[in-house]
């Protein structure tokens, strides 16, 4: 400590961390939610923030863009920040006709067209799913505050500019609710360090309907998302807390 990504000193770092793609979304999600803020890390500009929520101590810190910049920090974070619950904040982009562009979608499993679980894995299809009890609890969150949640697989691809669209016609058949790009690298990294996370995802985008948000709103909106989210984690440390 520091780690060569990271300049945060011990103690610097909650133990539970969200993590948008965009470090600049992780800075407006802190100083919009959070108390007594603090910037902890910016290395390469990946900017990371302590502060607490309802007097709760919360990190944010961006991933960057992909599952090898995810993978990075999430396992600096868990090895040498102690961090036990990981949580992507994040954009996704629809595929199917029952998802519209701003509905939240909860990653409850991920499939990837990347190599990196089955690299941990021994060459076998690692199943990537997310933390059940932070799953339930995000959910039981939503409902209470009156919000539709769409809760299922994502696909966390290697490639945002794919050269093969005809794809996406497989993974809308499949049942994919969100095309994004880390969240079977956060779930793999965990499980291999020994965290806990979850994926939540405001879809900015309608792939096969030329619909999306402007960047401004992916940096600043998500608001109902990142209620969601923190709710979900007082929940789980209620629970965890009797
Ligand atoms: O908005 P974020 O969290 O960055 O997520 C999505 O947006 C980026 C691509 O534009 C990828 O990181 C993808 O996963
Ligand atoms: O990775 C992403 C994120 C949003 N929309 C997409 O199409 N892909």
């Amino acid at each position: 400590m520091p780690t060569p990504h990271i300049e945060a000193r011990e103690g610097d770092f909650a133990d539970t961390v969200l993590m948008p793609g965009d470090p600049l979304r992780a800075q407006f999600i802190a100083e919009t939610f959070l108390e007594d803020v603090t910037c902890v890390n910016r290395v390469r500009n990946m900017l990371g923030f302590t502060g607490t929520y309802q007097g709760r101590s919360i990190s944010i810190m961006g991933s960057g863009m992909g599952i090898p910049s995810l993978s990075i920090y999430a396992k600096e974070l868990i090895t040498e920040y102690g961090v036990k619950r990981l949580v992507r904040v994040g954009s996704c982009g629809a595929v199917r006709d029952d998802v519209a562009v701003n509905d939240i979608v909860i990653g409850m499993g991920a499939c990837t067209d990347s190599g990196v679980n089955r690299t941990r894995f021994n060459g076998h299809d690692f199943a990537a799913i997310a933390d059940f009890d932070l799953t339930r609890h995000a959910v039981d969150a939503a409902r209470e505050r009156g919000t539709a949640v769409k809760i299922g697989n994502l696909f966390s691809a290697d490639l945002f500019y794919t050269p093969n669209g005809e794809f996406f016609q497989t993974l809308k058949r499949l049942g994919i609710l969100g095309v994004e790009m880390e969240a079977a690298g956060l779930y793999g990294v965990a499980a291999e360090f020994g965290a806990r996370a979850l994926t939540v995802c405001t879809v900015s985008d309608h792939i096969l309907k030329d619909e999306a948000l402007d960047a401004q709103t992916r940096q600043t909106g998500f608001a109902e998302m990142m209620a969601i989210t923190l709710e979900g984690l007082l929940r789980d440390d209620r629970e965890a807390t009797p």
